[in-house]
Order: structure tokens, then sequence, then C-alpha cells
């Protein structure tokens, strides 16, 4: 297993790197995953979007994941570590960005003992509250989670127990916060600054 410093991460067999992707709902973390995608190579592993796809697969937990996406609260650890091991493994790529995971504590905790892997960097986007609301307002990507009701409940889980995430991280030098209320562009700039490094 690697510890909290060594990025070095041997998983099913491989050498693997892991960029944790957190940030407020609605700070714009998919938009700029798909542009690092595209310009850097990563395989992007969204959490909410491997939950959504498990309830569309009629899984034994889908009821239980619907449930607590339309609550804004967070899936057991186990449910969703299983499913991002499974994107990894099935993937042909050795770099991933993890975006939206670990979500609190608990997310991070059984993530590092059960696969320990280590992430190279934890990409922070920044954003106010007021600009997220308005963008998950006009996202209309027909979510279930896109109403103003359970997008407060989703505002005070992250303050709640995903910031705790972020500040453990950047205790140990890992997190790069981006300004993620500038517009699309202008933040995938910062971002490549970012990956510009990790390539050196
Ligand atoms: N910098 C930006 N400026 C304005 N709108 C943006 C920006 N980035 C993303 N958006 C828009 O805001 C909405 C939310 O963006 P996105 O889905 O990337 O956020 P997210 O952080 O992945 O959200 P969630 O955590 O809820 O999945 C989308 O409609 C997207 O097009
Ligand atoms: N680690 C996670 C990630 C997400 N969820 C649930 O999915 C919802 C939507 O997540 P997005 O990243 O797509 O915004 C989120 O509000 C949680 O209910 C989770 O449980 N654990």
């Amino acid at each position: 297993m690697g510890s909290v410093t060594d990025t070095t991460n041997q998983y099913a067999g491989k050498k693997i790197t892991v960029i944790f992707v957190l940030g407020g709902p609605g700070s714009g973390k998919g938009t700029q995953c798909a542009n690092i995608v595209e310009h850097f190579g990563y395989t992007h592993l969204s959490a909410g979007d491997l939950l959504r796809a498990e309830i569309k697969s009629g899984s034994e937990n889908g009821t239980m994941i619907q449930n607590m996406i339309k609550e804004g609260k967070i899936v057991p650890a186990a449910v969703t570590i299983k499913l991002l091991q499974k994107a990894i493994q099935g993937s042909g790529n050795d770099k991933f960005l993890i975006d939206g995971f670990p979500r609190n504590e608990e997310n991070r905790a059984a993530f590092e003992s059960i696969t320990g892997i280590v992430p190279e960097l934890v990409l922070f986007f920044d954003c106010s509250e007021e600009e997220m609301e308005k963008r998950l307002l006009s996202r209309n990507e027909g979510r279930e989670d896109d109403n103003i009701e359970t997008i407060r409940k989703r505002f005070k889980v992250y303050m709640e127990s995903s910031l705790p995430v972020i500040h453990y991280y950047s205790n140990l030098g890992k997190v790069r916060k981006i300004d993620a209320g500038k517009p699309v562009d202008a933040v995938f700039e910062d971002v490549k600054a970012v990956f510009q490094k990790v390539a050196a």
C-alpha cells in the first residue's frame, strides 16, 4: 500500500497516476475534466456519473443510490469505490481524473485502505455558492438533483463533509486551487498550468 507522500501507485499489476478533482456542485469539475482528457490524455471517472449509471443498470443498489442523490447525501464508500475500481480496471489507461470523489472522510479513508491508491494531486475548483447555484439551475440536463431544494442540501454537505477532505490534502501540500468563477476558457488556462507541471 502507498504512503500519503508516495504517489507511485501499483494497482492491479500496473503503475497508475490518480488526480482527484474536487469542488462544490456546479463549480465546473466535469466541464474542465473534458478539457483535460482532450489535452492531456487522462481518463475521466466521475463518481456521480458512475452512480447514475448504476441506477440505470437496474442494480440492487439502484433505489438506495437514487434516494441518496435526491437528498444530496453521500452514498456509502464501499458502493462508490467498487464502481471506481471496476472502471479503473476496465480502462486501458494509466492516468485517471477521479471527479467528485472523495466527498467525505469516509470516502477518503476507505479508498486509501481498500485500494492503497494515493493521489498525485488534488485539483480544487473554488467557486462562490451564488455562481454555482446559477450554473446548476441553468444546467438543463434533467438531473433530479438540480432543483433548488436539493441544491441547498448539496451545498450543506459540501461545506460540512467535502471541504474537510480538501483541507486534509491541503495539509499534505497536494491541493492546487483554481479560481473556478472565471469563464470556462480562462479556468482552463489555469488548469493547463497545473498539468504542464505534472507532465514536467
Ligand atoms: N467557468 C464556467 N462558467 C460558466 N458556466 C460554467 C463554467 N464551467 C461550467 N459551467 C456550466 O455550469 C454547469 C455545471 O458545470 P459542470 O457540470 O462542469 O459542474 P460540476 O462541478 O461537474 O457539477 P456537479 O458536481 O454538480 O456534477 C454546466 O451547465 C456547465 O456548462
Ligand atoms: N463520491 C460521491 C459522489 C457523488 N455522490 C452522489 O451523487 C450526487 C451527484 O454527484 P455529482 O458529482 O455528479 O454532482 C451527489 O450529490 C451525491 O448524492 C456520492 O454519493 N458520492
